[in-house]
């Protein structure tokens, strides 16, 4: 469905990424109208150049690995991985970057769809600008919410200025993850997830990567031992990686065989020639070029959001009454899950704060229960309308191999916060589970635990397949399960699950 004149709706979602594709479903469970506005593919950067393609290519190889440690399989793998049919399964998952099932999916949902670019005009009020039909002008249209605006435009890569390097001609995360002419060498700049995850799926298509890290180690906002693993392991691969490094200036070799190729010179006084240069040094909240200033906020500084998603007005922290955000945009944490957590919030509460007296609404709560303003109104930290997981629940895996799964505070994180705490850590590969799983398995499992209350508040999970261990540990951390009482979580026998004993045994019980 598309709208072509000016429109009214109850709510309006600026960006249809996963983010606001769940925020504008759960907005219109009160019966309130909702549209949603979209200047791409419906469906977002996850769908298309981030989460999906990149774990689809990454994913043969991780097959492969998990293969190779098992006897009476590993003989009959005999070659190497080949390009095509993972570049070809890569674009089924990416719906070959057409977006009809996702659009179909809204039109199912009752929510229509505005193709455009949308920028304020005031409060709750827009224009949506779409590329013209052929040769005539762009189509300028206005759209209005009655109530609230839900913004969810994602994040856009940071690509850092460097001498003679031209910002047109780098990669970001959209070209490696979309990639088809697989290069023969490329440099990564970053020493984040991106980078680690593309080092490992472009090593696997053959590519030789060389990661240019100017941190002292890689995932510096991960446990150092993940981070340290992960460095291991690339190494192992083939990656060439220089820590505490950054590139000074780039200049052009000219051609090598039938392929254009770049020097980078680094801080260390070395160079480095590749055929492709990827930038992953980080992501920034979309809010510029959204209009803000013509609703009184600063385009250029990071949105203010309680915790029911409503943005803040700067200095005094007011809110609005009517924005709201979810997602990348936020700045709170760039996952498509948490994002979607923020979205299913923002999107109750929108439902419940402006839809008709009396509505049920979303949420739990048995025919008696008040309805959704009402329960809205009084929602405490932790009920369905306040995104209580962002500070210290919020959970992320990494990719590569070994994964690195982790949920809530690191070490450092929880001492820095003033808790008291204790660190627990067990050798994955001594589980009788995991030795099973493969004969080469290493990792690490470790648990951040107060000494006074004795509840997880952070864990740690390095080693394949690592992200499958995750969620019980989520449980833990947003539940607050005191330890003797998880002592009666028995793990079945012979899971990798098993080093939850095995923690809690090394905690004393
Ligand atoms: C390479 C890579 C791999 C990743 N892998 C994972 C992973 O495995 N797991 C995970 O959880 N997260 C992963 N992420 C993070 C994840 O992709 C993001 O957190 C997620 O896409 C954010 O969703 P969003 O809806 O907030 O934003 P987006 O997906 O960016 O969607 C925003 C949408 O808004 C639209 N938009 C913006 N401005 C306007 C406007 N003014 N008018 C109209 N439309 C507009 C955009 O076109 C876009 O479609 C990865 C990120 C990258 C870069
Ligand atoms: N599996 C996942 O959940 C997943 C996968 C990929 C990306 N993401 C999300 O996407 C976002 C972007 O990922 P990312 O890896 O680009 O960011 P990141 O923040 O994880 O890492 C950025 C890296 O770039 C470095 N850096 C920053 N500025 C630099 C500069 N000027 N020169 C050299 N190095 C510089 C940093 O030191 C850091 O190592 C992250 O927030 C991440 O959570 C998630």
């Amino acid at each position: 469905m598309s709208a072509s004149t000016d429109q009214t709706f109850d709510v309006v979602v600026i960006g249809a990424g996963a983010v606001g594709e769940n925020t504008a479903e759960r907005a219109g469970r009160t019966g309130l109208s909702v549209a949603v506005v979209e200047d791409a593919l419906v469906g977002g950067e996850c769908s298309y150049w981030a989460c999906m393609p990149s774990k689809a290519l990454l994913r043969p190889g991780a097959a492969l690995a998990a293969a190779r440690g098992v006897p009476g399989v590993a003989e009959m793998l005999t070659g190497e991985l080949d390009p095509a049919p993972v570049l070809a399964r890569r674009d089924t998952f990416t719906s070959h970057w057409h977006d009809d099932s996702q659009v179909s999916w809204l039109e199912g949902a009752g929510i229509t769809l505005i193709r455009g670019r949308a920028r304020f005009t005031g409060p709750r009020t827009m224009t949506v600008t779409a590329p013209a039909d052929g040769d005539g002008s762009p189509l300028t249209t206005t759209v209005t919410a009655r109530h609230a605006v839900i913004l969810a435009t994602g994040s856009t890569p940071v690509v850092p200025a460097i001498d003679g390097l031209d910002p047109s001609e780098v990669w970001t995360s959209r070209e490696a993850t979309s990639v088809t002419d697989v290069p023969a060498s490329l440099a990564i700049v970053g020493g984040g997830v991106v980078a680690v995850e593309m080092a490992t799926a472009l090593t696997d298509l053959g590519t030789r990567v060389t990661v240019v890290a100017r941190g002292d180690r890689l995932l510096t906002s991960s446990e150092p031992f993940a981070g340290e693993a992960v460095a291991a392991a690339l190494t192992d691969l083939g990656v060439d990686i220089r820590l505490g490094t950054e590139v000074t200036r780039a200049t052009a070799t000219g051609e090598t065989g039938t392929r254009t190729a770049t020097r980078l010179h680094l801080s260390d006084g070395s160079t480095v020639v590749v055929e492709k240069v990827l930038v992953a040094t980080g992501r920034r909240p979309a809010t510029t070029d959204i209009g803000l200033d013509a609703v009184g906020l600063d385009p250029e500084k990071p949105l203010a959001v309680d915790d029911a998603m409503e943005v803040l007005v700067e200095p005094d922290g007011a809110g609005t009454g009517w924005l709201f955000a979810a997602g990348d945009v936020t700045g709170r944490a760039a996952t498509t899950h948490q994002g979607k957590y923020e979205g299913r919030v923002a999107g109750d509460v929108v439902a419940a704060r402006f839809g008709p007296e009396g509505a049920r609404g979303p949420g739990p709560g048995g025919p008696d229960a008040p309805d959704a303003r009402t329960r809205e109104r009084s929602a405490a930290r932790w009920s369905q309308f306040r995104a209580s997981a962002d500070h210290r629940a919020v959970p992320q895996v990494v990719f590569t191999r070994p994964e690195v799964s982790s949920v809530g505070l690191t070490e450092q994180q929880a001492r820095d916060a003033g808790l008291a705490i204790r660190t627990i850590r067990y050798d994955l590969a001594s589980v009788a589970g995991a030795s099973l799983v493969s004969d080469d398995y290493a990792g690490t499992a470790q648990l951040i635990v107060t000494t006074d209350t004795r509840v997880i508040v952070g864990a740690t999970f390095v080693g394949p397949d690592a992200a499958e261990l995750l969620h019980a540990a989520t449980i833990a951390v947003v539940g607050e399960v005191p330890l003797d009482r998880l002592w009666h979580a028995v793990p079945a026998y012979p899971t990798v699950s098993e080093v939850w004993l095995r923690l809690l045994e090394e905690a004393g019980l």
